[in-house]
């Protein structure tokens, strides 16, 4: 039996290796790259095997300490660095033992320096951050070529953006990066798996909670206005800017409609109505019949159920909500506040979760991705911000320890106000405290070395001064007096502000985290129509998510008194003619199909559906040529997009394939050649994806509208021009979609159409 990395088993997975009992065991592993006790991972188990090997007969321990990776002078200061941070003999089970690397690769110039170290100095004022001394540090390099880096030890090259990659020790501070990249124009892209938490849809469910609990906090009502489920642009955050009085905070501009409403858009002031409407029914939140009842109507009541809905995989997006809406509910918590509490820790252990498992991104783009994930990876420039760190120390009042049992320091609730809380405190608590803490500082240790140990040729570290103890630059403080590192690192200067110039044969737009979520675009054939009738309506409805109000509104009175549902009757009619195909009878097809569903108001149906299909009779069903197919539905591509659509007949007449889409709601609103008109591009598309998908060319494509009693067949008169016209707004759609455009895009759109 093989095991890999084993430095990050635990004590139960190690019982089960015991229970298999293999004949011969072979484990590999690093202690010094000891990274997930926050999962139960124990670094003492390899020390014991390691230990058990040395001693057993019929065992043997092999240091691996050969590294074919790191250039010489970059292992030579990881050496130096981490002789003096990790320990030479275990004086606890919990410490790791440095056993020096030996330097397999060599580089062109022997006392070139290969690690860089950036004192950012602390300053409250300053208008840079550490993040944007670190983006003019890359484009330097890119700039000046140099330094130069390459595989073995023969072939050297210039740097390119793909060579870098930022290790980040926690996504905390990511936006603060992002800008500073995008400030300077260089292209990144953040990897890394995607948590559960960070799902889109889980993420703006959690927004609307958060804005719940504190619906006065800027952070959670901007939160809430940015999200898809409002969809505010920055555009939108400048008008409202640019109304606020001074001193006046930005709830009162949303919560309360004043006279400085009218120079607001209309996207905005309907935002604002329908956050007051949540805010009027939801706050204070009290939990009605029950919390999960009260988190669900809320899903619905913002609609954010219906726009999840409507977009692909959109049952499983709702499932996700569901799934967190128990988790939350599964807490047991007084209140919504602790229940986030609970939730921020566990996003907080997730964001470490990634493992290896990431996917190299092919392209000329710097990565960014937590340390954690970068275990097992490599990379020829590796920067490492923020080494000042402090070390998050685990916040606990209960602990367990094998030795000391239970322990604790609790605070009573005051009594009295002003009255001095009573505290609850076990004596071992202290103890067991500085022991976990002592643990803690030895796996921030072992983190700063799998950093480091990542880079191939370069090494660069910043970090704000400061004194923190247990910091990595603490460390690097202290090895940088004792060893003299000044013959191995450059102490780097401040560079100036440099940015990246974008030429125009740089092809990579910088693709931000929400991009990289994205799923392959696809488009049903309906939503193309809706885009090319209206494309702010299509934006709102297909982009953002929220139906239309009017549309809503209509849908609902339409549904008055003996009205039927159209869509209904539509989907029941197409399956009537479609048993009727099979050779039923008109009644027996009728009555099948009610049958399968379950309707109250079955009567008005059936007749309805049997007027229509009087006009669908034996006769006009042969004139349409033999079926070859019902309700054809299609995966097409075009521009690499997937195309969706279903037609409802083919048909084979003298040879001649013909395709007919069929109307059975259509009324007099228009004539028959206005929807004709109407619905030109629908046909043309359905021309496009029979021929490519069958290979066989279709004569016609035609309406078929069942409410027209003198000529229900209106075929499509091709047009070269018109054709041309419907392909290139789907382009335009496939553009604006892919380019993440918002409103103002969609409504110029609407201008030229
Ligand atoms: N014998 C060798 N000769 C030349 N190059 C080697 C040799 N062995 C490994 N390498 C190279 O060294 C690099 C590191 O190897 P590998 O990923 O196997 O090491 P590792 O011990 O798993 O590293 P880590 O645990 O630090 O991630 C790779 O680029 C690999 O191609």
């Amino acid at each position: 039996m093989m095991i890999d990395e084993f430095q990050d088993t635990n004590r139960l997975q190690l019982e089960v290796l015991n229970r298999i009992k293999p004949h011969y065991q072979f484990i590999v592993g690093d202690q010094k790259q000891s990274i997930y006790r926050f999962r139960g991972a124990n670094v003492r188990l390899m020390n014991e095997m390691e230990e058990k090997a040395k001693k057993e007969e019929n065992a043997e321990a092999i240091l691996m300490n050969e590294n074919y990776r790191t250039l010489s002078s970059i292992i030579h200061v990881v050496n130096k660095l981490f002789s003096d941070v990790m320990v030479q003999e275990r004086t606890e089970d919990f410490q790791t033992v440095y056993a020096p690397l030996i330097a397999h690769r060599h580089q062109p110039q022997t006392n070139e320096k290969r690690v860089e170290w950036m004192k950012w100095p602390k300053g409250d004022g300053q208008e840079e951050t550490q993040f944007d001394q670190l983006a003019n540090r890359m484009v330097a390099m890119v700039e000046a070529k140099e330094p130069i880096v390459g595989r073995g030890e023969d072939e050297w090259r210039e740097p390119t953006w793909g060579d870098m990659a930022i290790l980040i020790p926690s996504r905390t501070n990511l936006l603060l990066l992002e800008q500073a990249l995008t400030k300077k124009n260089i292209p990144y892209v953040i990897s890394g798996g995607i948590g559960f938490f960070e799902r889109q849809e889980v993420m703006d469910y959690l927004t609307l909670i958060r804005w719940l609990t504190r619906p006065f906090e800027d952070i959670h009502l901007l939160a809430l206005l940015r999200s898809p489920i409002l969809g505010l642009t920055v555009q939108d955050f400048f008008q409202m800017n640019d109304c606020l009085e001074e001193g006046q905070a930005l709830y009162e501009l949303v919560y309360e409609q004043s006279p400085q409403w009218s120079s607001l858009s209309n996207e905005v002031q309907t935002a604002c109505l329908r956050i007051q409407s949540w805010m009027d029914k939801w706050i204070p939140f009290k939990e009605g019949k029950s919390l999960v009842d009260s988190f669900m109507e809320l899903f619905v009541d913002t609609d954010l159920r219906a726009s999840l809905l409507l977009q692909e995989y959109g049952l499983q997006k709702v499932k996700n909500v569901e799934k967190v809406i128990q988790w939350m509910v599964d807490r047991h918590e007084v209140n919504l506040e602790a229940i986030l509490t609970e939730l921020d820790i566990r996003i907080e252990m997730s964001e470490k979760e990634g493992d290896s498992e990431v996917e190299r991104i092919h392209g000329d783009v710097v990565q960014i991705m937590t340390i954690h994930a970068s275990k097992g990876l490599e990379f020829p420039i590796v920067f490492l911000p923020q080494i000042e760190r402090s070390l998050r120390k685990d916040s606990g009042r209960i602990r367990f320890h094998s030795k000391y049992g239970f322990v604790l320091n609790l605070q009573k609730e005051q009594k009295e106000l002003g009255q001095k809380p009573e505290v609850i405190d076990t004596p071992g608590f202290e103890i067991v405290k500085s022991m976990v803490d002592a643990e803690a500082i030895e796996e921030s240790k072992r983190l700063f070395y799998v950093a480091t140990t990542r880079a191939r040729d370069y090494l660069y570290l910043i970090g704000e001064e400061s004194n923190g103890r247990h910091t990595w630059l603490s460390y690097l403080n202290k090895v940088f007096e004792d060893h003299e590192l000044n013959h191995e690192v450059v102490i780097s200067a401040a560079y100036e502000p440099r940015y990246w110039k974008k030429t125009e044969s740089s092809t990579y737009s910088i693709p931000v985290l929400k991009e990289r979520r994205k799923l392959p675009l696809s488009l049903t054939v309906s939503e193309v129509m809706a885009f090319i009738h209206d494309p702010l309506k299509y934006y709102q409805q297909f982009v953002i998510g929220v139906p239309f109000s009017e549309e809503v509104n209509e849908g609902k009175s339409s549904r008055r008194g003996n009205d039927v549902n159209p869509s209904l009757l539509g989907t029941l009619v197409h399956r009537a003619c479609e048993l009727r195909d099979y050779g039923l009878s008109p009644m027996r097809a009728v009555e099948l199909i009610l049958e399968e569903v379950d309707l109250e108001d079955v009567f008005i149906y059936k007749n309805e559906i049997e007027k229509i299909m009087d006009r669908y009779s034996e006769k006009v069903r042969q004139s349409l040529g033999t079926p070859v197919a019902n309700e054809w539905s299609f995966v097409t591509y075009f521009d690499g997009v997937e195309l969706i659509g279903e037609i409802d007949k083919v048909v084979e007449k003298n040879g001649q394939i013909h395709l007919y889409d069929f109307k059975t709601n259509q009324v007099s609103t228009r004539t028959s050649s206005e929807w004709l008109d109407y619905y030109k591009p629908q046909l043309y598309l359905y021309r496009y994806a029979y021929e490519k998908e069958t290979n066989k060319q279709v004569a016609t494509a035609s309406l078929y509208i069942f409410k027209d009693e003198v000529e229900p067949i209106h075929t499509l008169t091709l047009h070269e021009k018109e054709k041309e016209k419907v392909f290139a707004a789907l382009k335009c759609l496939i553009d604006l979609r892919q380019n993440g455009a918002g409103r103002k895009e969609y409504a110029q759109f609407s201008k030229l159409k």
